[in-house]
């Protein structure tokens, strides 16, 4: 099957900054997809060059096995980016009526308008909305071409919780109609709730990618915490399947990749005690990969 999104090798520099570093990626028909990273990771410039608005100096970018600008045209891509334009002077409905038009098979203007929660809005004009409201037209304009895959760049910004909810209850019914959805977020919690798969950047490159708990997994390992008055240090970095040992006091912490290797050696080369082990979340991942970006 022709992938939705193929990626090959993107890299594109900004002088002597290297935004997007040799990037691979595979999105299948019907996936939701978050890229998530830090702030400068290179996700805007990745979906810049995935819509064929920037130019990869190497690599390639290919919506449905065709060049990008083509799959726009054809109304199969709708797209809500950063800092998308909007003519201030038109209203909310002559503004999607306007991006419908660009389409042959555009979906009904009202449905969008109703979707994207503008119906109430609907003859405002663009310059008296707030940044949210704002925000949802651009989410319209994304919607109106009925289109096969939705790339959003960061589409939550500036919406308070309430909004937030209902944006991405919309995309849950968006994606429940078999649509492949993209967006770049730096907030966890939305990558954790609405991605089927994250594809975690860094420096302009993919260092994780798969489900929550598979980022998790990959990173994290887990931690042993236990009382162990006298602790030594040495001996316990010496165990098997510990990565890095702290001691707080009488506390010992193990970072360990098999938790269970350590866990046995602990309890019958120790005298250690209330022993807990905790599973560290993707907040722990999102820091560790984050991290390693600086060593
Ligand atoms: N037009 C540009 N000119 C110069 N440098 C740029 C330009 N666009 C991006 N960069 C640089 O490229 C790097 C990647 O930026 P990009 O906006 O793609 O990251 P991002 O992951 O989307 O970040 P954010 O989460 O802050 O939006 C950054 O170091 C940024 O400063």
């Amino acid at each position: 099957m022709t992938p939705t999104v193929a990626l090959h090798g993107l890299t594109k520099s900004y002088g002597n900054v290297r935004a997007v570093d040799g990037l691979d990626l595979t999105i299948r028909p019907g996936e939701v997809v978050a890229l998530l990273g830090p702030n400068g990771a290179g996700k805007s410039t990745t979906i810049d060059m995935l819509l064929g608005l920037a130019r990869p100096d190497s690599g390639s970018a290919l919506l449905f096995g065709m060049a990008p600008a083509a799959a726009i045209a054809a109304g199969r891509v709708g797209a809500l980016l950063q800092s998308g334009g909007l003519l201030p002077d038109l209203t909310v409905r002559e503004i999607v009526e306007l991006s419908a038009a660009l389409y042959a098979g555009h979906r009904a203007v009202p449905d969008v308008l109703a979707r994207a929660g503008l119906t109430d809005l609907a003859g405002r004009r663009v310059a008296k909305l707030s940044g949210g409201q704002q925000q949802r037209v651009r989410f319209a304009m994304a919607l109106v071409a009925d289109p096969e895959l939705i790339v959003l760049d960061e589409p939550t910004t500036g919406l308070d919780v309430e909004a937030r909810r209902s944006f991405w209850a919309a995309m849950r019914e968006e994606s429940g109609h078999g649509r492949t959805v993209l967006f770049a977020t730096h907030y966890l919690e939305e990558a954790d709730a609405f991605a089927d798969r994250i594809v975690f950047v860094r420096a302009g490159r993919v260092v994780a990618d798969g489900t929550a708990a598979q980022i998790k997994a990959q990173v994290s390992g887990r931690t042993i915490r236990a009382t162990l008055p006298g602790a030594d240090p040495g001996a316990l970095a010496g165990l098997p399947g510990v990565d890095e040992v702290e001691t707080r006091g009488d506390a010992v912490l193990l970072t360990c990749r098999d938790s269970d290797a350590a866990l046995r050696a602990l309890i019958t080369t120790t005298p250690a005690y209330d022993i807990e082990v905790t599973a560290r979340g993707l907040e722990d991942a999102f820091v560790a990969l984050t991290m390693e970006a600086v060593k």
